[in-house]
């Protein structure tokens, strides 16, 4: 099976993530869409983030009614901040029966030379990438490498900052959110202080 890992935070996970593994499980040949739950990204501040187990929680309630989208808490027991190069051999050895692929958006692909050892990632691994707004520019190494596939998903601009703020505001972006991660998150009192 050919299974695309969405790396991220999820603090919490939004429309935007869903619509973009949807679209991915969709309309590429990918199979499935692991949603990997990171519990330190190597260039964040961990600021307001809830507990691994609450984020993970809340991608599970996420996920539930799509057969395509699973998740993923192998990032749990491994060192932190962490990198994607670690999780993706220990990946590779939990399933050696699937072949991994990674989703990017263009964002994170303009910033892909920083990662740690981003040339064995690409030599690798297939980079799903999707469209973003964002400053600057892709450079060419990536783009017309043949390990790199753009796919031309929707591009939808809502981020979990934005939501993290908004509920804290008191302020109903019930919409940006599936309506049972909405409810789920609204019943834990997240993110609310
Ligand atoms: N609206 C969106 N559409 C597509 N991709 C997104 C969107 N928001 C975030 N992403 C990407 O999804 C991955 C995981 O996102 P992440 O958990 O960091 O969410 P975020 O909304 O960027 O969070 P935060 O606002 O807390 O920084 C990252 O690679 C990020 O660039
Ligand atoms: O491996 C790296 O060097 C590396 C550097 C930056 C980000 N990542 C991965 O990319 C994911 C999205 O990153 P971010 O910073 O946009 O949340 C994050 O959850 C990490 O798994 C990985």
């Amino acid at each position: 099976m050919k299974v695309g890992l969405f790396f991220g935070t999820f603090n919490p996970i939004h429309v935007g993530h869903m619509i973009i593994a949807n679209y991915m499980a969709e309309f590429s040949d990918l199979d499935e869409v692991w949603f990997v739950i990171t519990p330190m990204s190597p260039f964040k501040q961990k600021s307001s983030m809830l507990s691994n187990l609450h984020r993970l929680a809340i991608v599970n309630v996420a996920v539930e009614n799509y057969p395509k989208l699973k998740t993923s808490d192998i990032e749990f027991k491994l060192p932190q901040p962490n990198y994607t190069i670690n999780t993706l051999i220990h990946i590779e050895e939990k399933y050696p029966e699937h072949q991994f692929c990674l989703i990017m958006g263009e964002d994170n692909l303009k910033g892909f030379h920083k990662w740690k050892n981003y040339e064995t990632i690409l030599e690798n691994y297939e980079l799903y990438v999707y469209p973003r707004i964002s400053e600057g520019k892709t450079e060419s190494q990536f783009l017309k490498h043949p390990k790199v596939h753009t796919v031309n998903a929707p591009i939808v601009q809502v981020s979990s900052t934005f939501i993290r703020k908004a509920i804290k505001g008191k302020k109903d972006i019930s919409t940006m959110l599936p309506s049972n991660v909405w409810k789920y998150i609204d019943e834990m009192n997240f993110y609310k202080t």
